[in-house]
């Protein structure tokens, strides 16, 4: 018989107990252990273990466990309880498992299970195990004290259906200004994703709030947990659009209980790797012509070097570029150091091509060039008498000397500078090949010459960079991701891919919000085909967990309005307020923004009180404007723009592009007028981004006429207000 839930609250209640005494006694008996400070390697061994025990411990006396699932498997008389928590607790004196760590195998079980099944399995190292489920229930604990019990699935029950009951109650929360971890609630094709194997290239296409950047962080986790032999946090990056973003995401990861793992952007950890020999131009310029309106409006895409130069077929053409070199880099005079001795110039091609074969062209230089200066030592030795070995000895200084600077010595930027600079392009780079650079390629870049470049110069620069000098092992990662995926060139993932072991990669993206088209891709083949077939692999993730149903069916018709081929994305069944659209006029749109915000501030529904809200607007200039009136008013606002480092969570004032990747309980998209919002899937995207990136509740202000991506959406999931400038 089901119990009830007072019988399964003291059930839960005494097993809390008993946990955390152990817990308790375990730390008590570590911490009173003496830390060993001494140079004994076994020591040091044993102490680190201590040291990790105690951390793990001392985060999990709060919450020791969120989960329970009873599973019986095949063979065995009984079902077992099974506790799941963010780490794994025994018993000191048996060795029982107490709570078992979610990425542990069998913790599997518990995400994987979606009610209804006969039979249960999960994949262990000893092969698959075959079960029964009998209860699924998920447990609040805070601050050591049991809080709810709710189980989603209980065999003995009538319902064979695992409810979403608790993960509604999870998503109803409010949020502050961090992203958090999802590991009581994980769902089953985002577990999928979580768990797949280490050297597989995932590519995942998931729609606005499916959990990919909280997947992939939890991912990380995961690879860390499973293959801690094998790989190392240090050795893991994540890629990320900017550093606001990294500054959000920032705490996930330790409440996994993870650190080290490298958080960067493209462009920073590519300049380091440059040795900051160039200076990146500006974004905010780009941006400001990219998402300007009115007038200054950009023309259809246009047929930029940008795109070319983040293209695979600019990285062949340079593969074969860097070939040319290589087979012409060699000096082809010999070497003579003083009249009549030679060093042949086959004696050096051998040096260079056989010897030093296996380095590349930028070692093999230095590598001849001491062997050269070896030989002339040599050479020196054999001359006895003093004043004319000193004599040789200066004449011969100055040859080498001549000789080493006809070599010239490259570097990735001066190598790519001269590719591309018609009048300084070497004689090696044949007719062919030029041919091949489209026209918008064969101008000067006259920015070169202060060396200064754009983001899709970077990935040229470094594929030049391991040409010519190869990719050190340390710099070589065991895991990277990629997120927001969608804005990043082939050329750029491909070089990725060079620093890569094992192609391990996640990458994550939504083509419904590639709002940098000018860059990114239209298709995730553009990705998948840089991969073998057989160790790449797709998934694509629907649902969406951030926002209200109201809130994504109000997107899906924005997007749905434009030619936009993306996947739509659905609900979980979480209903909140309908989509305000509000029709304002001009003078009144200020006065009716900030009525919206003192009303979402004391919202009498206390489920549902706001803490952070984003009044999303269409430029950067627009938003400092409506900054400026925010703050003569006395609200307090934060004002994001590009190249910000933080987020500070409260009320938040942004631009639609720059809001990517954040969210907030509430959203006010202001100026939503068929100026500012037209009818291209630019800015269907655009204005889905915003939509997206509200949780609870999403208020529309238009004067005018309002958008053709707003106008006359009807349906129960909006209500329209006009406020007059008097209301
Ligand atoms: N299984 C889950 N349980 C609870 N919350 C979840 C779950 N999956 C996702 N969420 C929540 O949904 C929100 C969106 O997650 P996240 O930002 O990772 O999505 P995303 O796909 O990267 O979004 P976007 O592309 O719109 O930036 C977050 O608040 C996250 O905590």
């Amino acid at each position: 018989m089901e119990p009830t839930i007072q019988e399964a609250y003291a059930e839960e209640s005494e097993r809390l107990e008993q946990v955390m005494r152990e817990i308790d006694t375990q730390l008590k008996l570590l911490r009173s252990t003496p830390v060993y400070h001494g140079h004994e390697h076994t020591e040091q061994v044993l102490e680190s273990i201590r040291e990790t025990k105690r951390q793990q411990l001392g985060a999990a006396t709060g919450e020791p466990y969120f989960g329970r699932l009873d599973f019986q498997e095949a063979g065995k008389p009984n079902p077992s309880p099974l506790y799941i928590g963010k780490v794994g607790v025994d018993r000191e004196d048996n060795g029982e498992l107490l709570v078992i760590d979610w990425r542990a195998p069998v913790a599997s079980l518990f995400y994987s299970f979606t009610g209804g099944m006969d039979k249960a399995e999960y994949d262990s190292p000893e092969g698959l195990i075959e079960g029964l489920v009998y209860l699924k229930r998920n447990i609040v604990i805070r601050q050591q004290i049991l809080q709810r019990v709710v189980d989603t699935y209980n065999r003995q029950g009538d319902s064979l259906a695992v409810t979403d009951e608790f993960l509604l109650y999870r998503l109803g929360e409010n949020k502050d200004n961090k992203l958090r971890d999802i590991v009581s609630t994980i769902q089953a094709e985002q577990d999928k994703i979580i768990r797949a194997a280490k050297n597989t290239s995932l590519i995942i296409q998931g729609v606005a709030g499916s959990g990919k950047t909280t997947v992939a962080l939890h991912r990380l986790a995961f690879l860390l947990y499973q293959y801690r032999e094998q790989i190392r946090a240090e050795k893991m990056i994540i890629f990320a659009p900017n550093r606001m973003f990294l500054d959000y995401i920032s705490g996930v990861l330790p409440e996994l209980g993870v650190g080290h793992i490298q958080q960067t952007t493209y462009a920073d950890w590519a300049l380091e790797l440059l040795d900051h020999e160039v200076k990146l131009a500006e974004p905010a310029a780009r941006l400001k012509t990219w998402f300007a309106v009115g007038p200054e409006r950009p023309a259809a895409l246009p047929d930029t070097p940008i795109k070319y130069k983040g293209s695979t077929r600019f990285m062949n053409w340079l593969e074969r570029c860097m070939d040319l070199f290589d087979g012409s880099y060699l000096p082809k005079a010999s070497f003579s150091p003083w009249e009549g001795k030679v060093l042949a110039a086959e004696t050096i091609r051998g040096w260079y091509e056989v010897e030093n074969r296996h380095y590349p062209p930028a070692k093999r230089r230095e590598r001849v060039l001491a062997r050269i200066k070896r030989w002339l030592e040599m050479e020196l030795n054999k001359v006895w008498e003093a004043s004319q070995k000193k004599e040789l000895k200066k004449k011969s200084s100055a040859k080498l000397r001549d000789y080493t600077k006809q070599w010239t010595e490259y570097s990735p930027f001066s190598l790519y500078r001269i590719l591309l600079t018609p009048a300084e392009r070497p004689s090696w780079l044949t007719e062919d090949l030029l041919k091949d650079l489209p026209v918008t390629m064969q101008e000067a870049d006259n920015s070169f010459r202060k060396k200064q470049i754009d983001p899709e110069d970077l990935a040229p620069l470094l594929y030049i960079r391991s040409r010519l000098s190869g990719i050190e092992s340390e710099l070589l990662f065991d895991h990277t991701v990629i997120d927001e995926a969608q804005d990043f060139s082939p050329f750029q993932v491909a070089l990725l891919n060079l620093h890569t072991r094992n192609s391990s990669f996640t990458i994550l993206g939504d083509l419904a919000q590639g709002i940098h088209s000018y860059q990114g891709i239209e298709s995730w083949h553009e990705f998948s085909d840089l991969f073998a077939e057989d160790s790449r692999a797709y998934f694509q993730l629907e649902r969406s967990y951030r926002s209200t149903m109201e809130i994504i069916y109000f997107a899906n018709e924005v997007l749905k309005r434009s030619e936009a081929e993306t996947p739509l994305a659905v609900p979980v069944f979480r209903s909140g307020e309908r989509v305000k659209l509000v029709q304002t006029t001009p003078a009144g749109a200020s006065a009716a923004i900030m009525s919206a915000i003192s009303d979402l501030r004391h919202t009498s529904d206390s489920s549902q009180a706001i803490s952070t809200i984003a009044v999303i607007g269409r430029t950067e200039a627009q938003c400092a404007k409506l900054h400026r009136a925010l703050t003569s008013a006395g609200l307090e606002p934060h004002l994001i723009e590009a190249g910000q480092q933080s987020y500070k969570g409260g009320l938040s004032v942004v631009p639609a592009f720059l809001s990517k990747g954040l969210e907030f309980d509430a959203v006010l998209i202001v100026d939503c007028d068929a100026a500012h919002y037209e009818l291209t899937p630019q800015d269907a995207k655009l204005l889905y981004v915003g939509c997206t990136r509200a949780l609870h509740a999403l208020h529309i202000f238009y004067s005018g006429e309002p958008s053709p991506l707003i106008a006359g959406v009807t349906g129960d999931f909006v209500e329209t207000e006009a406020v007059t400038a008097s209301s």
